[in-house]
């Protein structure tokens, strides 16, 4: 699956002569984080429609659980423990800001009246634009900004920072990234909008919805193939082999998901419009309703929601349940 396109990465100049900035094919992507979310993204880029060369991609880490097995899975990504290699060795043109939201908590808990730098040293001042995008839960723009940007003198760098959630499918071509910039405009840079395009549709949502944003895709997506296996249960238990039931049920909610976006019919509505009057499906709904399916997920949402603004409030980690 790994694109065979090749890439000019190495013809670009060193740090010394690099200027100007970087176009598509040669621009730097840096990831400050290396977990689900950074390896999402990384594999929609190498692997997917995303066409780069790892040897463009540039990740840092605390520890080298994560980044050793992205080391295996796409040989030439480079790696380091310090954050500040994104920005200065590494001087890459894209950083995604990709650690738990714990971990910026805890610069604001440690940096008294403003934060410590999540960069050891407060990041160089680049010299060509760079473009920050943070995918951390609970935490504005402007609060990464104060953990990235020296405090002394903020007006000389080049970054623009935006907000972001991403849809985990990402990896697989499928996904969407939500923004908090309108991607048409003239504030998105073309070099973002080219890049994220290659794997991913690209969507606005005001920043103050992007943490409900980020709670309802991260979670729900695990829920819905939760229900998806669950609905692939009850066709096993019929007799169905488990791999036919899970294509099926798979198929169910894609054109169930494609005729709310296509129709703009309430999914209340489309529920009664496929409901027979005492046909199986009112039967099997009532069974739904005793169990409190429908509460019950509310309640998961929550719980996401709960759990993550822990993290990002308190910046503990400890296991509440
Ligand atoms: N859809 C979306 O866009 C969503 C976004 N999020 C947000 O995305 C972010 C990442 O989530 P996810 O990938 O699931 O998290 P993971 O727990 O899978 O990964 C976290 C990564 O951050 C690294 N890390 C820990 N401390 C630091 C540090 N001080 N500096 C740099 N990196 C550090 C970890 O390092 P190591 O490899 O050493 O363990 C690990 O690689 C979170 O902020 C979360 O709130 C959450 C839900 C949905």
């Amino acid at each position: 699956m790994v694109s065979s396109r090749p890439t000019s990465s190495t013809s670009r100049g060193t740090k010394k002569t690099r200027r100007g900035g970087a176009d598509c094919d040669t621009a730097r992507i840096g990831f400050v984080g290396a977990g689900k979310l950074a390896t999402a993204i990384i594999t929609g880029l190498i692997s997917q429609r995303g066409q780069v060369d790892p040897k463009r991609i540039y990740v840092s880490a605390p520890t080298t659980i994560n980044t050793d097995s992205l080391k295996i899975t796409y040989p030439g990504i480079h790696t380091s423990k310090r954050n500040i290699d994104i920005f200065g060795r590494f001087d890459c043109d894209i950083v995604f800001i990709c650690c738990p939201p714990n971990v910026i908590r805890s610069l604001y808990k440690i940096g008294g009246s403003r934060p410590a730098a999540l960069t050891t040293n407060f990041i160089p001042n680049m010299r060509h634009p760079v473009y920050i995008i943070s995918l951390v839960f609970g935490f504005t723009v402007q609060q990464i900004k104060e953990c990235l940007l020296n405090p002394e003198n903020p007006g000389r760098y080049t970054a623009q920072f935006f907000r972001c959630v991403i849809s985990h499918p990402i990896a697989y071509g499928v996904g969407h990234w939500w923004i908090d910039t309108e991607p048409d405009s003239e504030r998105f840079p073309n070099l973002v909008r080219e890049i994220f395009t290659r794997i991913a549709l690209i969507e606005y949502v005001p920043e103050s919805l992007l943490d409900t944003v980020c709670i309802i895709v991260g979670s729900g997506i695990t829920f819905c193939y939760y229900f998806i296996n669950a609905i692939a249960d009850g066709a096993v238990k019929k007799g169905m082999p488990r791999k036919m039931a899970v294509k099926f049920a798979a198929k169910i909610a894609s054109s169930t998901s494609q005729t709310i976006l296509t129709t703009d019919i309430n999914a209340n509505q489309l529920k009664e419009d496929a409901s027979s009057p005492s046909g199986g499906a009112i039967y099997g709904q009532m069974i739904l309703d005793k169990s409190e399916v429908s509460s019950g997920i509310c309640g998961a949402i929550e719980a996401s929601y709960k759990r993550s603004q822990t993290l990002a409030l308190t910046g503990k980690t400890e296991n509440i349940e």
